[in-house]
């Protein structure tokens, strides 16, 4: 995969993987029918790239953001973090500064069942954002919750591995033969 130069919104130029061509995920649900697991969760888009793919890493926590904000700081290698927030909204899981440390770590997206914050900024990123919904309430970071375990919602179970694509029509996750 090549690399590119960019400019965060931070300043500070980083050198970023090109984005992986991703499928149309109708055109997917096409080829595979059935065996495509698709998400029904509705997710809101927050990032620069509304379509985006990769392999699945995951974390599950509730209102606190120090574990996946911990490993966006390690090196994605074209991933994309899956963060089963239980659905709150109460909280924000992630803003732009643990975003900008996904891009510059290589990360493809972010896909959270819970809300994030610092929404306009996270539009001007080049990263794959979805999320249910803002809410400009920080999360604590006491470390909670478990990294790269089987997380479930929107009828899918999204496991470590997976191959996941997203854009504006939604998450699937490729067959696994
Ligand atoms: O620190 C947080 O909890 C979220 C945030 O504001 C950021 O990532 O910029």
């Amino acid at each position: 995969m090549s690399r590119l130069p960019t400019t965060t919104t931070k300043g500070s130029t980083v050198t970023q993987r090109t984005p992986r061509t991703s499928q149309p995920t109708a055109d997917l649900v096409d080829e595979y029918g059935d065996r495509l697991r698709v998400c029904d969760t509705q997710f809101r888009q927050f990032g620069g790239h509304r379509a985006f793919s990769g392999a699945v890493r995951t974390v599950s926590c509730h209102e606190d953001n120090g574990l996946l904000r911990e490993l966006l700081r390690t090196p994605g290698d074209g991933a994309v973090l899956v963060v089963n927030g239980g659905g709150s909204l109460h909280t924000a899981l992630t803003g732009d500064l643990i975003a900008a440390s996904a891009v510059e770590n290589g990360w493809a997206g972010l896909v959270i069942n819970g809300a994030v914050r610092d929404s306009a900024a996270l539009a001007e990123l080049p990263l794959g954002i979805k999320a249910l919904g803002t809410n400009p309430r920080k999360s604590s970071k006491d470390g909670r919750g478990a990294v790269d375990v089987p997380v479930g919602f929107g009828g899918v179970t999204f496991t470590p591995g997976d191959v996941l694509h997203a854009d504006d029509d939604g998450v699937v996750l490729l067959p696994r033969d």
